[in-house]
């Protein structure tokens, strides 16, 4: 049946196949309608179906049989830096082991740069995610590493997204080795007070096997402040070794706990029983970027963990803004399947955000959309490296 003509709409047509991910999230079924259309009005879908009933608009974006799924939703990734850390990654490659060392070199970078300086190379990151399909991006602070640099870093990453992160507990900066506990104070203290207003979440880097991040005892300290101040939580866990991070993120009722790379059973049954409030984000460019393990994937959906993909996009393990490389690794490394990556990094990775409206496609919500240079979703990790998928563009410019 042909609905009536919208009126100022864009009608999207020749999709051939059409991922909305709108099933119950424990399904994670993608949703496909083959030969799909939809309309676009307000930057809002206002109708989708099969193309055969599509009503009429006044303008039409033929798409000769690409597909379109939901726009990539990264939820980890840090881009407020300065500063080159390609040499750092070249000894990776040749034996180095990564231990959270090089992170003072960005933050020494970083706080050098004037704010117009830092603005621009965040917003052409944040392009560089566009172009690739990602349309929600969640930023951290983390490379500033005192109250003024903190508050700028954020100030600056919420001109970008909604999706804000303190993260003074990044690493101990160099000035205050041999006073933890001071820093920690500053962290939970006046850098949180001045920069609650610009996060929407607080993300500490819980990891005992590196001697320049947040044992348990701080990172809780850390994560309750923040929490008290009204932030929703994260955490970085379980990245270099085993450790406390995800029964911590668990035990708080953390969004997320990111990396998640070595987990015993007592972790996995602690993420069971956390599923639906607690994701296990999974970022494969940091093991790749590493020449780590990577996370056992099949291990956490076979057990029933809410299972999100991101990029980590950062200048030390991972300098990859690319959502579809992340979901080739998850494919080519971890066993998921490329219909689970696809969940994971569009679904799965909203619910990290605990954001419903994203990461699907359905009437009434954002038109967020990414088009791919392909018939179907199995090419982005079918055709790895190529850089088959953008964001859709559906404004009257763009369409014929
Ligand atoms: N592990 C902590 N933070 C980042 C790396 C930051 C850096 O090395 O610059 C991560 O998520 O891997
Ligand atoms: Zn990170």
């Amino acid at each position: 049946m042909t609905a009536a003509p919208a009126a100022g709409a864009t009608l999207v047509t020749g999709i051939g196949e059409l991922v909305t991910c709108v099933a119950e999230p424990r399904d994670r079924d993608l949703g496909i309608v083959r030969d799909a259309a939809l309309v676009v009005e307000d930057g809002r879908v206002a109708w989708l179906g099969p193309a055969a009933d599509a009503p009429a608009a006044d303008r039409r974006l033929d798409l000769e049989g690409r597909a379109v799924l939901p726009g990539f939703v990264d939820s980890h990734s840090h881009l407020v830096f300065d500063g080159d850390r390609a040499a750092e990654f070249a000894a990776r490659m040749t034996g180095e082991r990564y231990d959270g060392g090089g992170i003072g070199v960005s933050v020494a970078a970083t706080r050098a740069a004037d704010d117009d300086r830092l603005r621009e190379l965040v917003r052409r990151r944040v392009a560089e995610m566009r172009a690739q399909g990602t349309t929600t991006v969640e930023i951290k602070g983390g490379y500033g590493l005192t109250v003024a640099d903190e508050a700028r870093s954020l100030r600056i990453a919420r001109e970008l997204t909604p999706e804000t992160t303190f993260l003074g507990a990044h690493v101990v900066p160099p000035e205050a080795r041999g006073e933890r506990a001071a820093y920690v104070e500053l962290v939970t203290g006046p850098m949180l007070d001045a920069c609650a207003p610009h996060a929407r979440w607080a993300d500490v880097f819980c990891e005992p096997n590196s001697p320049h991040a947040f044992t348990e005892e701080e990172s809780r300290a850390v994560l309750v402040a923040a929490r008290d101040a009204g932030l929703g939580l994260r955490v970085h866990g379980n990245q270099l070794g085993p450790g406390p991070g995800v029964q911590l993120a668990v035990e708080l009722g953390a969004a997320s706990v990111d990396h998640c790379t070595f987990l015993d059973d007592a972790d996995v049954d602690a993420l069971v029983d956390a599923a639906g409030t607690t994701v296990a984000t999974l970022l494969p460019g940091v093991e790749f970027s590493t020449r780590s393990p990577y996370p056992d994937a099949r291990r956490l959906l076979d057990a029933g963990v809410s299972v999100a993909l991101a990029t980590d996009c950062n200048p030390g393990t991972c300098y990859s803004s690319s959502m579809p490389f992340v979901i080739a690794l998850a494919v080519r490394e971890m066993g998921m399947t490329p219909g689970e990556a696809v969940w994971a990094a569009t679904r799965g990775s909203a619910a990290s955000l605990r954001r419903d409206d994203v990461g699907r496609i359905a009437v009434g919500g954002p038109a967020d959309l990414a088009v791919l240079d392909a018939p179907s979703h199995l090419h982005l990790a079918y055709r790895a490296g190529v850089p088959i998928a953008r964001t859709l563009v559906t404004t009257p410019s763009a369409a014929e």
